[in-house]
């Protein structure tokens, strides 16, 4: 039998929910292998696309599958996941019907690809569609309680482009050239899909990628002329280059070499200068004082679901304590190397109130150090801190801007 144009895609599509869903691998790990062979960039878009909206929408296509077998498919069923699929394309991406069943069905045979054309022909005929928003799995309605009610809107569609400029100053005549909109002074919002590379202003490195919210921990240190930063966890280095970019002697640490190399390509474009100490930050010692010490630690990123939905289905409880460990230790090491009088933020794109929320309570018991709660005006329009003086932000925030990732940031100062 021909193989139809487009199965490739599908054919990785189904490798790729399958390591997250199966494997827990995360969708850029998984990408590497399904994507193998896959040439056209079309294809590798399209594959992207399919499991991208699957995982997005994941309980919604279970919740419409289980409506129509009379017995419940395991969930590690190779027709649950071509089905997952399916609906993704047909209901997500405006896929017809026809293709979606001549692209998706030969990756199963025999019964089970009688099961899927049949559960799948019956749906259609039924013109189902999908809810306003997504639903949450109960796993992540456990952890989030209600807030998850807040934050599925901002989930609905993957997110837009932000970018960060080297020079504030140019925000207006930039967002102009581009046509964009910008929701601060140095950021610029582009629409989904906009070809970055081909962007004024990429040659010459006037900008670089970094979602809104990203963008917020560097800002709340101010301008840093004549100060010293160490950005513990660094790379890939967004917020290297926005400290530096404020003026900051930055010293740039991370224990991830290629992750470093990153942040050396990304200093090389946007010619910002910065020092790279490759380390592990727990057992380094550092042979400066700092006047300011962020620590953006390693986390679960739930909150770059929109950009990755696979976290809404890989991350548990397991997964969240090993992070939480993981960050008390780098907590106690920064707040060591602290000077008096210098100041320390905490950050993570987590969405989770124990790398969040809890981790800040815990610094406040554990450290002398005193609260510098964020005020109304240092942040962007729509935005406010917590009564504690923390900023949370969440997908579902300016949400009729385009919303933003989920982050966490609270600031202390040593006496
Ligand atoms: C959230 S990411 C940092 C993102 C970065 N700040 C940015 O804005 O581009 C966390 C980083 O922590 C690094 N990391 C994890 N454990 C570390 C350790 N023990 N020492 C140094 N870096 C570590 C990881 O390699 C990863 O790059």
């Amino acid at each position: 039998m021909a193989v139809a144009p487009g199965f490739p895609a599908r054919r990785a599509a189904l490798k790729m929910l399958d390591a997250v869903m199966r494997r827990g691998e995360t969708l850029e790990q998984a990408e590497a292998a399904a994507l193998k062979g896959v040439d056209s960039p079309a294809d590798r878009a399209l594959a992207r696309a399919i499991v991208g909206e699957t995982l997005r929408w994941l309980t919604d296509l279970d919740l419409l599958i289980d409506s129509s077998t009379k017995k419940r498919l395991p969930d590690d069923a190779k027709p649950r996941g071509v089905l997952r699929l399916m609906l993704a394309q047909a209901l997500r991406l405006d896929t017809p019907p026809h293709a979606v069943i001549a692209t998706c069905l030969p990756l199963l045979t025999g019964g089970p690809r009688r099961l899927a054309h049949g559960v799948f022909s019956t749906l259609m005929k039924r013109e189902v569609s999908l809810p306003d928003v997504p639903t949450m799995s109960d796993a992540v309605l456990t952890r989030w309680g209600k807030r998850a009610e807040a934050i599925a809107p901002g989930l609905i569609d993957p997110p837009e482009v932000d970018l960060a400029l080297k020079n504030p100053d140019e925000t207006d005549a930039r967002t102009l050239d581009m046509g964009g909109v910008s929701l601060a002074a140095g950021h610029i919002r582009l629409p989904r899909g906009t070809p970055i590379e081909k962007m004024p202003g990429f040659d010459e490195g006037a900008w670089w990628v970094q979602d809104f919210a990203a963008q917020l921990p560097s800002r709340l240190l101010g301008s840093g002329t004549g100060k010293r930063a160490l950005d513990l966890c660094a790379a890939p280095g967004g917020k290297t280059l926005s400290l530096a970019a404020r003026g900051w002697t930055v010293t740039a640490l991370d224990i991830n070499g290629k992750r470093l190399e990153m942040l050396r390509e990304n200093l090389k474009r946007t010619g910002i200068e910065a020092e790279i100490v490759k380390a592990d930050a727990l057992t380094y010692h550092p042979a400066k004082q700092f006047d300011a010490i962020l620590l953006d630690a390693p986390c679960t990123a739930t909150g770059t679901c929109r950009r990755h939905p696979d976290v809404l289905h890989r991350i548990g409880p397991r997964q969240i304590g090993e992070m939480t460990e993981i960050q008390q230790s780098l907590i106690h090491q920064a707040v060591e190397w602290l000077p008096s009088g210098a100041t320390f933020i905490y950050a993570v794109c987590s969405l989770e109130t124990e790398e969040s929320e809890d981790q800040a309570r815990w610094i406040e018991e554990t450290f002398d150090l005193e609260p510098m709660p964020i005020a109304a005006d240092e942040l962007p329009a729509g935005l406010l801190p917590t009564m504690e003086g923390w900023l949370r932000t969440h997908p579902g925030m300016l949400a009729d801007q385009g919303g933003l990732d989920g982050f966490f940031i609270a600031r202390w100062r040593k006496p």
